[in-house]
């Protein structure tokens, strides 16, 4: 009757959304973990939740048009994918990377639906962005093309519509270009957009709390198995606002981080990378060299290989979606990986989830891991809408505080437990969906 019941929703999703290979893979890892709730919970299938919850609520499809430093008219494709406003106004980051398209940005706004229920605060979930490449081009030319991106994107945003943030090659500088054009067009001073630079309206810890929030939530996994991150192995994939935040918080909890990466390859030191060698690539701002640093640090560079080809305890996954496939599970495994947490949105193939459940690796599903992120700009809107700034101390607690109660939650929802064993996808899936359902059918159909 599940698989029935599993085979037909996915037939479904599959009709409705062709050759959208990221978006169906992010709602089938959903479906198999609520399609056991449906017979116990009629009202689910009386409202057709989980359909309601596979459909966006809208998806806006906009042209870019700017000029460039040759004075030359470049055209680029913008999106806003305004998921579901059931728990608030719709949120989640921008992206500008050439791989951007529908597919992704729709499993980016699903994912962000239930990451941001978990979270506890009032979110809804969406996500947007441009097939725009940011590499190479000028200071001035990024800020032409934010300009012209919010030239539409501003009137489907707004403090209590919809709040974007940052995502890949979107960073404070962005932030605050489009926050401009964002206050220039709406003429509000607004927390339209979070991830805003201090002076600003921006919120103290929001810079660091992915990375941050991701150790925080692998200090409960780590707990829950009876052990500490005092020496352990993490290699670390991308070398991004997520990876380096992650990266220095580990060291300074007397973790050893053993590998970054970038698309041209992996830095591998098997003493650790130094907290200074990523201080550094913080500060300069540029897209770091890290052939440059291995070279520097007497660290090797392997162009060919990626962080999970080394020996390592926990591997911590913060680049890009599907980063991590069956081989490299297997290789994590093979070498002695015990605990994974996303830092990335889904950079774990389905098949690659297969091989860590199998071996019993705890693996942390992003919606819950790197939820860090999104529940600091949560509270840089409450910040924003009573005109305060609380200080750093105080919101680096609060994220300790979230981080923890997510870890709980998971463990609350999963119902496979097995030898200590945690389902933290399931449990995060389950947590996540009860949340965002109860409050669409409370809300009346529509
Ligand atoms: N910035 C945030 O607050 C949040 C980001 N995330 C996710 O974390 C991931 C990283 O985002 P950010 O650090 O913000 O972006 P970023 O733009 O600061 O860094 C991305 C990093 O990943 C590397 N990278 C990209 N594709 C790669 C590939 N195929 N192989 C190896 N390295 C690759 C880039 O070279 C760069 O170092 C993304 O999946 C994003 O959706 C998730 C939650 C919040
Ligand atoms: O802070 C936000 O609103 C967005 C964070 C984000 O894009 C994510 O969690 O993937």
């Amino acid at each position: 009757m599940k698989q029935r019941q599993l085979d037909a929703l996915e037939q479904w999703l599959n009709e409705r959304n062709p050759n959208q290979p990221e978006f169906t893979q992010a709602v089938r890892e959903l479906y198999a973990d609520i399609t056991p709730l449906l017979e116990d919970e009629p009202a689910y299938q009386d409202a057709s939740v989980l359909q309601c919850l596979t459909e966006a609520d809208r998806c806006i499809e906009f042209r870019v048009c700017w000029e460039d430093d040759d004075g030359k008219i470049q055209v680029n494709r913008g999106y806003r994918v305004q998921f579901c406003g059931a728990l608030g106004p719709y949120k989640g980051g921008i992206r500008f990377h050439p791989s951007v398209n529908q597919s992704i940005l729709k499993f980016l706004a699903f994912e962000q639906t239930f990451k941001n229920a978990l979270t506890g605060l009032h979110l809804g979930g969406g996500k947007g962005g441009s097939d725009f490449n940011p590499r190479g081009r000028s200071d001035r030319e990024i800020m032409r093309f934010c300009q012209a991106f919010m030239n539409e994107l501003y009137r489907h945003i707004g403090q209590h519509t919809d709040v974007p943030a940052g995502d890949i090659n979107v960073g404070s500088r962005e932030i605050g270009y489009l926050f401009g054009q964002y206050r220039r067009l709406a003429n509000v001073f607004a927390g339209s957009l979070t991830g805003k630079d201090i002076e600003f309206g921006g919120s103290q810890v929001r810079l660091e709390a992915t990375g941050y929030g991701l150790i925080y939530f692998l200090r409960e996994m780590l707990s829950a198995s009876d052990t500490c991150i005092d020496n352990k192995r993490i290699a670390i994939s991308g070398a991004g606002n997520v990876a380096l935040h992650a990266a220095l918080k580990a060291i300074e909890c007397g973790a050893s981080v053993v590998t970054l990466s970038n698309s041209d390859g992996t830095l591998h030191d098997s003493n650790g990378i130094k907290a200074d060698a990523i201080k550094q690539i913080l500060k300069s701002k540029q897209r770091p060299d890290l052939e440059k640093i291995a070279k520097d640090t007497q660290a090797d560079w392997h162009s060919d290989k990626k962080p999970w080809q080394f020996d390592c305890d926990i591997a911590l996954p913060c680049a890009s979606q599907n980063e991590l496939d069956e081989s490299d599970a297997q290789n994590l495994v093979d070498n002695g990986c015990s605990w994974l947490a996303e830092g990335a949105n889904m950079p774990c193939t389905e098949k690659a989830i297969a091989v860590l459940n199998e071996s019993r690796v705890a693996n942390a599903p992003g919606k819950a891991s790197n939820a860090g992120g999104v529940a600091v700009s949560g509270l840089e809107m409450s910040q924003n809408a009573n005109f305060a700034s609380l200080p750093f101390e105080e919101l680096d607690e609060r994220l300790q505080a979230i981080m923890k109660d997510i870890h709980n939650q998971c463990v609350k929802h999963q119902q496979t437990q097995e030898n200590g064993w945690v389902n933290y996808r399931q449990g995060a899936n389950v947590a996540a969906f009860k949340r965002v359902a109860a409050a669409l059918i409370a809300q009346g159909i529509g």
